[in-house]
């Protein structure tokens, strides 16, 4: 096994940089640089000189031992002084030892799952808490890399075996004289990981607006101002303004923060039949967004329109209040409405967001799904009475077998490559 290390901080100047070691091999990299293996866990003032011992860098040091380190393995982390030159000097004299190389994007945390230090759910959240950009995403995923989920899974799991072993009992005693009908407990508690595994499914749509963001589309008719109200809400001119009806032909999109809540508001091209191929295009485009966005604005003239039927999250307010007066109006040029448009939408998406439990991802979807088939199965067999225990049995061995690939015991190494891809070098 090769001892791998990489710079973990970002790269480019800065106050510290942290380089990490991982492997067998790693204390032997504190033994060459610093002349010395400091002791684990204590942060030690040591002198890092290379191979001809000219001094690198004055730099504290960390070592962890195997089975109490990030990896589980032996480890060692260098803060050193964030110059570009002493990092480089470091990594050069690591890449001199014999049986270490540079980590590949996502290796740390790899080994970290491999040696049973984390579950794939806890990797998941960890790369969503690197990726966190707001504060809503940084407590989602706070959650589920504290192993919020995979906690869960831990406790559907412990029911369903126990449900197995009461099957085993009956299929094993089928000769003698065979314990009480067992099949009414485990339907019971059947029922009871279903409806939680329910509330979590329902939960991952907002979960997922959570960490990718919600979208809030302005639509309306042309020449409304809804270009005009983007560039208020971003707070810069994002779009294009004109008194030429028609002007925004694509979707424009402006990336916010909204009290923690990642955010993308959509302008769109101005709702009306035209002949204009191009305008056309640019209506349809508008229309399947708005159609797929959390929220619509619609800012209307106060005529009736049968491009547009709000639903009930839906915002319908009259444009250019400050031409048209009267109430439920906004005016992006003097900014009337444009606040209480921003608590109502804040609102709105705070309370989805509220939704969300600690399954986050597609592939939890399609884990859980596959289990709660199963687990449908086992209740629709014990409705109908049947007497072949055997087949409940194998029923929730596959719901097992779908929990265990939710949490990475089993069928992952495809998976694998594609969710490290995605990690930063030295994670
Ligand atoms: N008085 C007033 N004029 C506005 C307001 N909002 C926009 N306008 C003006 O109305 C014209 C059209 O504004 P836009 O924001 O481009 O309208 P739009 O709905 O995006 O137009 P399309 O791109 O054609 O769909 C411009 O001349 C703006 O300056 C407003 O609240 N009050």
């Amino acid at each position: 096994m090769d001892t791998i290390y990489a710079l973990a901080t970002a790269q480019g100047k800065a106050g510290v940089a942290v380089v990490r070691v991982s492997g067998p091999d790693a204390w032997k990299s504190a033994l060459h640089l610093c002349g010395r293996v400091p002791a684990p866990r204590r942060a030690s003032l040591c002198r890092l000189t290379d191979a001809n011992d000219h001094l690198i860098d004055c730099a504290l040091v960390l070592v962890f031992e195997k089975g109490a380190s990030f990896t589980g393995e032996d480890c060692v982390e260098y803060h050193l002084h964030g110059s570009r030159a002493i990092v480089a000097a470091v990594l050069k004299a690591l890449a001199d030892l014999d049986d270490f190389r540079l980590a590949e994007p996502g290796e740390f945390t790899r080994r970290a799952l491999e040696n049973g230090c984390m579950d794939l759910t806890e990797v998941e959240g960890l790369a969503d808490l690197i990726d966190a950009e707001t504060e809503a995403q940084r407590r989602l995923a706070v959650r589920v890399f504290e192993g919020a989920l995979g906690a869960k899974v831990a406790r559907w799991r412990e029911q369903l075996v126990h449900a197995m072993a009461l099957l085993a009992v009956t299929i094993d005693f089928s000769d003698e004289d065979v314990p009480d009908d067992v099949t009414a407990e485990v339907a019971t508690l059947m029922r009871s990981v279903q409806e939680d595994l329910q509330v979590e499914l329902t939960g991952i749509s907002a979960a997922e607006r959570v960490r990718d963001g919600f979208e809030v589309a302005i639509i309306g008719p042309p020449n409304i101002g809804k270009s005009t109200l983007l560039n208020a809400l971003a707070g810069r001119d994002a779009a294009l303004i004109s008194d030429i009806a028609g002007t925004t032909r694509d979707v424009i999109e402006v990336r916010m923060d909204l009290s923690g809540l990642p955010v993308t508001f959509l302008d769109t091209a101005g709702l009306r039949d035209t002949n204009d191929h191009v305008e056309t295009l640019g209506i349809a485009r508008a229309l399947k967004r708005a159609e797929q966005a959390d929220i619509r604005v619609f800012l209307t003239d106060g005529r009736v329109t049968d491009h547009f039927m709000p639903e009930p999250d839906d915002i319908v307010l009259r444009g250019k209040s400050d031409l048209t007066g009267g109430s439920a109006g906004i005016s992006g040029k003097t900014g009337e409405g444009v606040s209480e448009l921003l608590a109502q939408i804040t609102a709105t998406l705070q309370q989805k967001a509220s939704q969300a439990g600690v399954a986050t991802q597609e592939r939890h979807r399609i884990a859980m799904k596959r289990a709660n088939e199963r687990l449908e199965h086992v209740l629709m067999l014990v409705e109908i009475g049947t007497e072949q225990t055997e087949l409940l049995a194998e029923d929730l061995r596959q719901a097992v077998s779908a929990l265990d690939a939710l949490v990475g015991k089993v069928d992952v190494e495809d998976l694998l490559d594609s969710i490290f891809k995605n990690f930063c070098l030295g994670k």
